[in-house]
């Protein structure tokens, strides 16, 4: 894959399953991508699962976590191969904002603005999700979506009901051999 990368914010989500473990393999995966490289990944948030009626404190908690890549293929591309990366982790599509083992957002790619039935660009709720305004600000305290403004200002108008998750081994893409997970 040639031309010219861009810059890309992905957002991770688990709450069922070992979570960390997938999230640590879906790093792992997006790193080895076609036409990616890994640019950072940030710490490991824990929060309460958000339902399409509001906070669910009995569902399973959430962990999230941001990662950026450089990218160089297009837009409709990554979400093929992170749609890809998502079932290979079992991830169901039974339910809207359902319990999942495994959600990859596309946050922002590049500059670019996209609303077509597939994809849409910047993601349409990222502004509104403190689990992803935090640890995107840990990457990039300067990040921006376009079209909404400084992540800093717009966690300022969702609260931050976020917090580090003790538990959660760093996502280190490059896992020493024996390691383990
Ligand atoms: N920026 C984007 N990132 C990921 N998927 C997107 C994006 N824009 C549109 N989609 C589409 O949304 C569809 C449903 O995605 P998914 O099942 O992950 O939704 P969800 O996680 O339940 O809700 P949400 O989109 O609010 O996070 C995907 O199949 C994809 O085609
Ligand atoms: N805490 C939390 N809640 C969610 C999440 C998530 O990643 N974290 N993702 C959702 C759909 O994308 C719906 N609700």
């Amino acid at each position: 894959m040639t031309g010219r990368s861009e810059r890309v914010v992905l957002a991770l989500g688990s709450n069922l399953g070992d979570r960390a473990a997938t999230l640590a393999d879906a790093v792992h995966d997006l790193a080895g991508l076609a036409g990616a490289t890994l640019v950072a990944v940030s710490p490991v948030y824990e929060s309460a699962a958000v339902k399409l009626d509001g906070v669910d404190e009995s569902a399973p908690r959430y962990l999230n976590a941001v990662l950026t890549i450089d990218y160089s293929g297009d837009p409709y591309a990554l979400l093929d191969a992170v749609n890809a990366i998502e079932a290979e982790h079992g991830r169901v599509r039974a339910e809207r904002w359902g319990d999942r083992t495994l959600d990859i957002d596309v946050i922002v790619f590049g500059q670019r603005s996209v609303d077509d039935a597939r994809l849409t660009l910047p993601h349409p709720r990222a502004a509104e999700r403190d689990f992803v305004l935090v640890p995107w600000l840990d990457l990039d305290a300067q990040a921006v979506i376009p079209g909404r403004g400084l992540v800093r200002n717009l966690l300022v108008a969702t609260g931050n009901t976020v917090r580090r998750a003790a538990d959660a081994a760093a996502l280190d893409p490059a896992p020493a051999p024996g390691g383990g997970r």
